[in-house]
């Protein structure tokens, strides 16, 4: 039997995972987008950065340590609500699915939850993500177009208006939409077979819930990579280079490129993603606790 939960108590705790993940994953999500972003060597020159590492250690020494965590203020006020509205989305979805509220379900049903979390998430997403990858990639004085993320979405609202702020949705959706459904049917998954024997699902152990809660990271962005290399190609180009969206980011990456340049940055995204997804889930399941404690719920 699953337990009854209310959706405010699943929005606040989901926030709180936000936050969580934004502390632990941000300075490996700035490394993803450099290298997703940077611009492509002419013949016979090098790349501006040979890899992950090399990344890292260049915005450390160029910007010091904090370089790493640029453009946090606009993920921290963006992804806490983000996630309060991804895990709300879930919980809406579970609750769509069942008779009665304590009702347990499929996996295909965890998945499709999910995947209407990332419906939900993308009215937030998108334009928190285009406003990230923009501040990201402003490595030097001479890239320096933006002070800050209010300067960035007051500068795109004056060239574009709320279309150029929304730019990436359809983007934001196919990467987030299955992405979603894996991570939270992942989830459940490991949660379920890492009980041992005799004990349910809401026995949680701090073990347990890490490693399903990274895994859970790690399987999201196997399914994400290649759509978010997209987004970020979309989000971060000069006005009008794309005029059909995604299409023409996909069409341009294949031909110029080949496949392999669907997994560029995957390297930082798998290092962020079992440590960050840990402490989101981590800190979600501790808020939930913390809220049950404080406000029991009904059964
Ligand atoms: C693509 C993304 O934002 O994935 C989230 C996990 C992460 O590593 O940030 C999960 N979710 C899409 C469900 C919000």
């Amino acid at each position: 039997m699953g337990k009854k939960v209310s959706p405010v108590k699943d929005f606040l705790a989901g926030g709180f995972g936000g936050a969580c993940l934004v502390f632990v994953g941000h300075p490996l999500d700035t490394i993803k987008v450099r290298l997703q972003t940077m611009p492509r060597p002419a013949p016979g020159q090098k790349p501006l950065y040979a890899g992950t590492w090399d990344c890292a250690m260049q915005t450390v020494r160029k910007e010091g340590f904090f370089g790493l965590y640029k453009g946090m203020a606009a993920p921290l006020t963006g992804v806490s609500p983000m996630f309060a509205i991804c895990f709300l989305g879930f919980g809406i979805g579970k609750k769509l699915q069942q008779k009665h509220p304590t009702d347990d379900l499929t996996y295909l049903q965890y998945w499709n939850a999910g995947m209407l979390s990332g419906v939900f998430t993308t009215v937030i997403m998108t334009p928190g993500e285009r406003i990230k990858c923009l501040l990201q990639i402003q490595a030097d004085a001479h890239t320096k177009k933006y002070a800050g993320p209010i300067d960035c979405i007051k500068q795109l609202y004056r060239e574009g208006g709320i279309r150029s702020i929304y730019r990436g949705t359809c983007a934001t959706l196919l990467r987030d939409v299955p992405a979603s459904g894996m991570y939270f049917m992942s989830y459940e998954w490991l949660q379920h077979v890492l009980a041992p024997e005799g004990a349910s699902r809401s026995d949680l152990s701090v073990g347990r819930t890490l490693l399903a809660g990274g895994m859970a990271g790690v399987f999201n962005w196997c399914v994400a990579i290649g759509p978010d290399v997209l987004k970020s190609r979309l989000q971060t180009a000069p006005e009008g280079t794309y005029p059909n969206g995604v299409r023409d980011v996909f069409r341009h990456v294949m031909k110029e490129e080949g496949p392999r340049a669907l997994f560029r940055g995957l390297t930082p995204v798998m290092l962020r993603a079992f440590p960050a997804n840990a402490a989101c889930f981590m800190g979600y399941e501790m808020a939930m606790k913390f809220l049950h404690w404080l406000v029991p719920d009904k059964s």
